[in-house]
């Protein structure tokens, strides 16, 4: 495949059999946790545009944010411009590598934000995520609130920064308009698994379907055979659903806090989000 077979001397990025759960409220993953990201390799290099896709919690932001340096993991699993993302805090720093969320770059409500629409936010929190040159773009979904302008400017503008000036861009989306001939790589996530990474044309000539339709045909097969499982397991008796482990949430009291949502310690960039029963997150997965 693709991703293994590439034997470039300089890969942008590389993730190394990555393995990854998220920490329970001691910082260690709850005993008996299965790694939420498993056995995960990826090459990428310069000027790649690659589009993350996969079913909802299937790990795609998990690994956006392993890649932006906001979760630890070993040094050798994820090397971003041949460095940790998480040990060596000038890769962010330096703008080099750039991490562009639905989340992150919240907006001050005293600079009169709140006078303005969803997408003209949007709009302001993609220009200042990518006011630094960056060399490695990391977009988690920021496309929700564009027009279909300001969207087709924007993968325009994304497109050309790699072309031209050999960045390398991973962009995770559930939205595949305007998509179908920007990206020059896809890679398919499911349930924290690399299901496939290809090449755009492997993928085209893979199926004749628009990259929607082909993607839409990946979601379904699995979620018929995530379906079939559960059956089977109903059928011998056991739990369809595995069980839960909660390690990261402290649940109870009234206002509930979540004190811990996985995101290493000392470098919590916490979001408080409403006022009465209010949760420190900077994760909109833990807003509920
Ligand atoms: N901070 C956290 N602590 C514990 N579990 C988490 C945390 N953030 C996410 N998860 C869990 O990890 C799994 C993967 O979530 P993730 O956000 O990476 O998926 P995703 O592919 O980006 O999903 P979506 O397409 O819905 O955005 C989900 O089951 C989610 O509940």
């Amino acid at each position: 495949m693709w991703v293994n077979d590439r034997n470039d001397n300089n890969p942008i990025v590389v993730i190394n059999k990555l393995k990854f759960t998220y920490p329970g409220i001691d910082g260690h993953p709850p005993p008996g946790s299965v790694p939420l990201i498993e056995d995960f390799s990826l090459t990428l290099n310069s000027g790649d545009r690659c589009l993350l896709v996969g079913s909802n919690g299937a790990g795609k932001t998990t690994i956006l944010k392993i890649l932006g340096g906001k979760h630890m993991v070993d040094p050798d699993m994820v090397r971003v411009l041949g460095r940790s993302a998480f040990h060596d805090t000038s890769l962010i720093s330096s703008g080099d590598l750039a991490y562009l969320g639905g989340e992150v770059l919240d907006i001050d409500l005293s600079w009169r934000m709140h006078k303005v629409s969803d997408g003209q936010r949007r709009r302001v929190q993609i220009c200042m995520g990518l006011l630094k040159e960056f060399k490695v773009l990391l977009l988690d979904e920021i496309t929700v609130d564009l027009d279909v302008l300001a969207r087709a400017d924007l993968l325009t503008f994304l497109r050309k920064e790699c072309e031209e000036h050999g960045a390398t861009i991973i962009y995770a989306t559930h939205i595949f308009d305007g998509l179908e001939n920007w990206p020059s790589h896809i890679v398919y996530v499911a349930h924290g698994k690399l299901q496939l990474a290809s090449t755009m044309e492997e993928v085209k000539n893979m199926s004749n379907l628009s990259l929607m339709r082909t993607v839409e045909q990946w979601l379904r097969k699995e979620r018929d055979e995530e379906r079939k499982r559960r059956k089977e397991r109903k059928a011998n008796g056991l739990p369809e659903f595995d069980r839960r482990i909660d390690g990261s949430r402290v649940i109870g009291g009234d206002p509930v806090r979540v004190v811990n949502n996985g995101w290493a310690a000392g470098r919590l960039n916490s979001t408080v989000a409403g006022e009465k029963n209010f949760m420190y997150s900077s994760n909109r997965v833990m807003r509920q």
